[in-house]
């Protein structure tokens, strides 16, 4: 990224050739570099400024151009936010929208999903991963039932890109979202994927001016971060099968030291099916609060980090139908590649002790 922040501050819009060439150039790089990623083309992708700007194109655009008669959605009850207020949105202009439920691992049902499909629907939007559980959604299947549909499949794969493998060759979806600064990259730059975005028109822009990105989303381009999305993707390429490995094991050591030493935890989400990064952990008779503030060197949440406030009650542990409810007592934890067995050790060593010292409390 340094270069184009230090030197290289050509547009990529400009016809010279020795100011813009060198920016252009790198651009494309980074498209090739994050299509290869994800098995697309680099020109089926439209750069954004992350996965909400994304969400908010794929769906927005799509709702533009969606004639009268087909004003139907069908999303899950625990999307990230940047999904399900765009279909607020959309709710407050007179569209439908059904939210399909959960099940006790955070899955949807096909048949619910299958069942929800009518006439109407335009467009099913269900995240890859989810970002406070890790639960994982059978978006092949998804995908599958929505081509034999003629429905538009749109998936944030905010979590799952640069963690698992997200093949748009293997699965039939029409768009797909994903941000950098999930894989490593730098914030406030992400891209959407829209399927043979040359052929068909499937979205209108949300922005206009330049005519940027086959002006579907105008403006000069962030040539610094996109650069660095593309590196991201490109390490990822490389690296992801050993930092996922690495990841799951510390993550797997980190739970079997709390589910040794404590009693009345309970892992939320599809433990079996579930982003590696993620751990989510129900502390039953303690409070999800008090416990962080207990805890003021590990770097934990109660809720979505991407919210403003980041204490206001998950909406994805809400929707899942266990009771108790693990609402007011859990907290995630994420694990990334330069997380060390020491700091996971000593993590899991500091949280039993504060679990054990709040209920001694109560
Ligand atoms: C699943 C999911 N979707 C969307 C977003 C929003 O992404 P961004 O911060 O790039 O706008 C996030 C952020 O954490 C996320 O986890």
């Amino acid at each position: 990224m340094l270069p184009f922040l230090r030197e290289s501050f050509g547009n990529p819009g400009t016809p010279h050739p020795s100011v813009g060439g060198v920016v252009q150039r790198a651009v494309r790089e980074a498209r090739e570099e994050t299509a290869q990623l994800v098995n697309c083309r680099p020109n089926e992708l439209i750069w954004t400024s992350g996965a909400t700007e994304a969400n908010n194109l794929a769906i927005l655009g799509l709702a533009e151009q969606t004639p009268e008669g087909r004003r139907h959605i069908v999303t899950q009850v625990t999307e990230h936010s940047a999904v399900l207020e765009p279909c607020r949105h959309l709710e407050s202009k007179g569209w439908e929208v059904t939210y399909l439920s959960v099940d006790e691992l955070g899955l949807i049902d096909l048949q619910q999903l299958e069942n929800a499909i009518t006439d109407a629907t335009s467009l099913v939007s269900i995240m890859w991963g989810n970002n406070e559980i890790g639960t994982i959604q059978p978006v092949a299947d998804i995908a599958r039932l929505c081509a034999a549909r003629g429905i538009l499949f749109h998936c944030d794969a905010a979590q799952a890109v640069g963690k698992i493998v997200v093949d748009l060759e293997a699965v039939a979806i029409s768009m797909l979202t994903f941000s950098a600064h999930k894989l490593y990259g730098p914030k406030g730059v992400g891209v959407l994927f829209v399927r043979d975005l040359n052929k068909q028109q499937m979205i209108s822009p949300r922005q206009f001016g330049g005519g940027q990105e086959k002006s579907l989303r105008a403006g000069t381009l962030n040539v610094p971060c996109i650069v660095g999305l593309g590196a991201a993707c490109k390490l990822a390429a490389a690296h992801q099968q050993r930092w996922h490995d690495k990841v799951v094991a510390l993550r797997n050591r980190f739970e079997s030291i709390l589910l040794d030493r404590l009693q009345h935890i309970s892992i939320n989400g599809d433990r079996d099916n579930r982003l590696p990064h993620i751990s989510n952990i129900a502390f039953y008779e303690t409070d999800d609060e008090g416990l962080l503030t207990m805890l003021p060197e590990i770097v934990a949440s109660t809720g979505s980090a991407c919210h403003v406030s980041d204490f206001a009650p998950s909406h994805v542990l809400d929707a899942l139908p266990v009771d108790p409810k693990p609402t007011e007592c859990s907290l995630r934890f994420g694990f990334g590649k330069g997380n060390t067995e020491q700091e996971t050790r000593s993590a899991a060593d500091a949280i039993c002790r504060a679990v054990e010292h709040f209920r001694a409390s109560l």
